[in-house]
């Protein structure tokens, strides 16, 4: 369904103008002004040409008057290019500064924003949405008011020409508007479903690019080759039917013009034989509606633009006013440096109402111990970690960090003093060396060198065609999973964070790469205090305690051996990897 026209929209859009309005706004509105006088000043010489200078064979006027319409085109020109120039700057500087808000303020948004909309849609915002804004604002509304003045400049100068002739041409006017609008809107419609079937094969090209490993491992590229191929057929015939509505327009509003035209010729002639009106004012009133039509005709088109902007800021501003769902107090203090005892007290947590994820956990550690959680997938581990960085907020239960609730304190010092190592470990396009450096962005070469030797991560480093300036694309394709595990081994220790977040990866390596993570882990975990979503025996029996959990449940808890002891739920699992790797080794 088609919305009415949103003026609130276009008043919070004109704030983004505010900064500039002061020193802009009068240069455009002269240039504007100058530019609409004098192309209304042309015809104008031209009527006074023949009835002064041709028919009556006055030879220096015309040549004063060519004069005159030569310096009107240069000042015409002159001002174009002014008022160019200003709205181009004042429409890119608007652009930027929305682009720029949206995107702080979508960095700023909390996971459970993240977790309703896919990454694409987030992306169109951004682009597509501002993009749209663009042309808006550096020729729509400069546009709508150089129309504006044209068109009612027309008006007058026709009517003061002569009154009647000026009705009777007029005439026209409701039923050319008619016409543009009813064909315009029906136009709008088909674009608007050519876009909707290009954004859905833009959404179905980005999950067929980012999935292409897993289609052609199943060998489904013909299937997937056959939906597409329907949504791009789809596509051709919306886009004909759209293209050629809007082919018809041109002819159409021709037509109607040239009832204005055979009006003008029949009745002007009939005036010119009466004596009423000179023949320098017919050919006026024929240059002038030349100029007329135009102006309603782009009005008509500003109207569809402007309906396709205001739907575009709307959603831009939806994700503006989108606050976070984990907020920071007003006045809330830093969090002093962390020691790491983390007090976690009765925490429940349900990511959708009625579905809880957690169902009240107790625990205690204290500063430099490690925990390994283990349970079943969809146990509640990722949840735990989750609520310990502050991504989202329990419904009931509290966290505290040496004694401070972690609700009180600024989540950029919470976070700043927590390191998060993620089982898909993200590396950014851009060189090792950046990717390493981007757990702490002031750190030297040297230091991020150092961190590389210390988790083993700087033999391989070296031996890469540019060493520590390779340039690695987004995800690190070109790195083995053990290579990128290491790299983001080494920034989380260049983060030298007191508390220690790790999801070990599932994917088994060599062993060479294993022990090299083993001796790293070891490294990175020295002093601080970690937990760890543990998948390998090895980094599960060094952990100081074992925390098993089922259904959002703490089940039992304890040492290796003590867990072993109790043949509780950590003995079957422990059985059920030996039994896995048994079998399949
Ligand atoms: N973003 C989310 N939105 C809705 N439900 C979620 C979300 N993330 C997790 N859940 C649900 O919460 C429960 C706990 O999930 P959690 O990710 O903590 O499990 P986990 O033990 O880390 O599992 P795994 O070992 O597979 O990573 C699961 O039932 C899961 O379906």
């Amino acid at each position: 369904m088609e919305k009415p026209f949103d003026w609130s929209q276009l008043k919070r859009l004109g704030k983004y103008m505010k900064p500039y309005s002061k020193k802009m706004l009068p240069i455009i509105i002269i240039t504007i002004l100058i530019v609409t006088l004098s192309k209304l000043a042309i015809p104008m010489l031209i009527t006074f040409a023949i009835d002064h200078a041709i028919l009556e064979k006055n030879g220096s006027l015309l040549l004063i008057v060519t004069g005159t319409m030569a310096a009107v085109y240069v000042i015409q020109w002159l001002s174009s290019n002014y008022r160019i120039r200003y709205t181009n700057d004042i429409g890119q500087r608007v652009i930027y500064d929305l682009r720029r808000d949206l995107f702080s303020h979508i960095q700023q948004l909390s996971f459970r924003f993240f977790d309703k909309r896919p990454a694409g849609s987030v992306l169109v915002r951004v682009t597509n949405d501002v993009n749209s804004l663009q042309d808006l604002f550096t020729n729509g509304v400069v546009n709508v008011l150089i129309d504006s003045i044209q068109l009612l400049g027309i008006i007058i100068i026709l009517l003061s020409f002569n009154l009647k002739l000026g009705l009777a041409i007029m005439i026209t006017v409701p039923l050319m508007f008619m016409v543009s609008t009813t064909l315009r809107k029906r136009i709008r419609r088909a674009w608007q479903d050519v876009r909707m079937k290009q954004s859905r094969i833009n959404s179905h090209l980005n999950e067929s690019i980012q999935g292409i490993r897993v289609t052609q491992a199943y060998t489904q590229e013909k299937d997937n080759m056959n939906y597409f191929d329907g949504m791009n057929k789809v596509n051709r015939f919306s886009w004909n039917k759209a293209s050629g509505l809007n082919q018809s327009f041109g002819p159409i509003i021709e037509i109607t013009g040239a009832i204005g035209y055979c009006i003008l010729f029949w009745y002007g002639a009939h005036l010119v034989q009466t004596g009423e009106i000179s023949i320098g004012i017919l050919v006026g009133f024929a240059t002038y509606i030349g100029h007329f039509w135009d102006p309603i005709n782009r009005l008509g088109q500003m109207y569809s633009q402007l309906l396709i902007a205001m739907a575009s800021s709307e959603r831009i501003f939806e994700f503006i006013d989108e606050k976070p769902t984990v907020e920071e107090n007003a006045h809330a203090p830093k969090m002093p440096p962390i020691k790491g005892n983390i007090s976690i007290e009765n925490l429940v947590f349900e990511y959708e109402p009625g579905r809880p994820a957690l169902k009240g956990i107790n625990l205690e550690v204290q500063a430099g111990q490690s925990i390994a959680l283990v349970g079943h997938t969809g146990s509640g581990k990722s949840t735990i970690i989750n609520l310990i960085s502050r991504f989202y907020d329990p419904v009931e239960g509290r966290i505290l960090i040496d004694g401070h609730p972690i609700r009180e304190v600024t989540i950029q010092s919470l976070r700043s003093q927590i390191g998060i190592v993620l089982q898909d470990t993200f590396i950014f396009s851009g060189t090792i060396r950046d990717n390493i450096r981007f757990g702490r962005l002031d750190a030297t070469d040297e230091e991020v060198e150092l961190a590389a030797k210390a988790v083993n991560a700087d033999d391989f480093i070296k031996d890469l065609v540019n060493g520590y300036d390779t340039e690695v694309q987004e995800r690190g394709n070109v790195l083995s999973m053990g290579q990128r595990q290491l790299i983001s081994f080494a920034r989380a220790l260049l983060a030298n964070p007191r508390i220690l977040i790790l999801d070990e990866a599932t994917a088994s390596i060599d062993t060479e790469t294993e022990l090299k993570i083993q001796e790293a882990l070891k490294i990175l975990l020295a002093g601080r205090t970690s937990f760890i979503i543990a998948h390998r025996l090895s980094t599960i029996r060094n952990a100081d305690n074992i925390v098993v959990l089922d259904h959002g449940r703490i089940m039992e808890m304890g040492s290796h051996e003590q867990l072993i002891e109790g043949k509780g739920i950590y003995y079957g699992l422990i059985q059920a990897q030996f039994r896995f790797l048994n079998e399949t080794g």
